[in-house]
């Protein structure tokens, strides 16, 4: 039997078995690969890779990979799949720790962002909130969080990076983009912008408060320097015009690889940071959110627009043009309208 075979039975590859197994209950099966890698398929669309110890893990380094916590932001999947088949196949020797994860499988299985619950902001323990526990997506990344804890404990000597992998819904002025979870008192490390622009990720976005989605908690709780990464647009399996994320595709290949990163991306002047500087939440009866539904990601408001209101409050632009990201009206009360962000200034300037 072959090694895809030996995990993923008749399915042809990780991603048609997370698909025919999304709600299943499957045994931990581990698996050696010839090259002495070892294989453990943790649950449906969870993988964890070893690298034998003889082998040395030049970067120092162990990553956590995720996709699909959004069902359908399916290119990222497609893209993960993609590595995982060259790892299977012999064709892609990694010297690393990986921890690769398609986050939701039933929403990927319906195409949509997720099934009764956001998955992205029930993670910080929000999974365990009584509101949220009775949901699938609650226990999954209940799961999620449990299998990274213990892959940073078995890994806590190595440097841990978790790059958390997403499309968007809007069009976008600025196609890809990162988000940097906050954690108070740190800067975002020179190599990380470096992998960045290494994936044609020109943006970078500071967040301004710790949060409950996935990269937060690594972040926060784990001490990786994790980014929610945005790739491009939202799309159905089978859509995604590939080529657009060769980008992120080669920049993982050469972290699994071990390799050291190529020249062309130490220019750290491409990369353009802003900072969220406030996050519209829906308040509820009267909240009025004026950002039309097909406004494009980065789309500039001029200084006084009033970007929300309600009965009792509003939000207007200070005394810099701010842009918006993630508009999206259509959340529950409580949860995130949009991010309000402007450049960051430069010290001293
Ligand atoms: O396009 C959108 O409106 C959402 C795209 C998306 O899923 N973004 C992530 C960002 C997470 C973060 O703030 O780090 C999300 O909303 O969960
Ligand atoms: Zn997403």
């Amino acid at each position: 039997m072959d090694t895809s075979s030996e995990l993923f039975g008749s399915s042809i590859d990780w991603l048609a078995h997370t698909l025919n197994h999304s709600d299943s209950n499957i045994p931990t099966t581990t698996i050696p690969l010839v090259d002495d890698t070892e294989v453990v398929r943790q649950d449906v669309g969870i993988l964890e890779l070893t690298p034998p110890s003889s082998r040395p893990n030049t970067n120092h380094e162990a990553l956590i990979i995720s996709a699909g916590v959004h069902g359908n932001e399916t290119a990222p999947i497609e893209v993960l799949n993609e590595l995982v088949s060259d790892i299977l196949q012999g064709d892609l020797v990694i010297t690393c720790p990986l921890l690769l994860i398609l986050g939701n499988p039933p929403a990927m299985v319906a195409g949509e962002r997720f099934l009764d619950v956001n998955m992205n902001r029930l993670f910080a323990g929000a999974h365990s909130r009584p509101e949220y526990r009775e949901f699938p997506e609650a226990g999954r990344a209940g799961e999620l969080e449990e299998l990274c804890r213990d892959f940073a404990a078995r890994h806590s000597g190595l440097a841990l990076s978790h790059y958390d992998l997403h499309t968007a819904i809007r069009p976008s002025r600025r196609e890809k983009f990162a988000l940097y979870p906050f954690v108070e008192g740190r800067e975002v490390p020179a190599s990380q912008c470096r992998f960045l622009l290494e994936a044609d990720v020109e943006t970078l976005l500071l967040q301004h408060k710790a949060g409950t989605t996935f990269s937060s908690f690594t972040s926060s709780e784990l001490g990786a320097e994790s980014f929610t990464i945005e790739l491009g647009k939202v799309r159905p399996f089978g859509e995604n015009d590939l080529g657009r994320f060769s980008g992120i595709r080669e920049a993982l290949r050469r972290r699994f690889a071990g390799e050291s990163a190529p020249a062309s991306s130490s220019d750290l002047d491409r990369l353009t940071v802003f900072e969220v500087v406030h996050e519209v939440l829906n308040t509820g009866d009267g909240f009025r959110f004026h950002v039309p539904d097909d406004a494009s990601n980065f789309t500039e408001y001029h200084p006084g627009t009033v970007i929300w209101e309600d009965d009792n409050t509003s939000y207007r632009v200070g005394d810099r043009a701010e842009a918006i990201v993630f508009p999206n009206r259509h959340v529950p009360v409580g949860q995130r309208v949009g991010l309000v962000i402007r450049p960051r200034k430069v010290s001293g300037a």
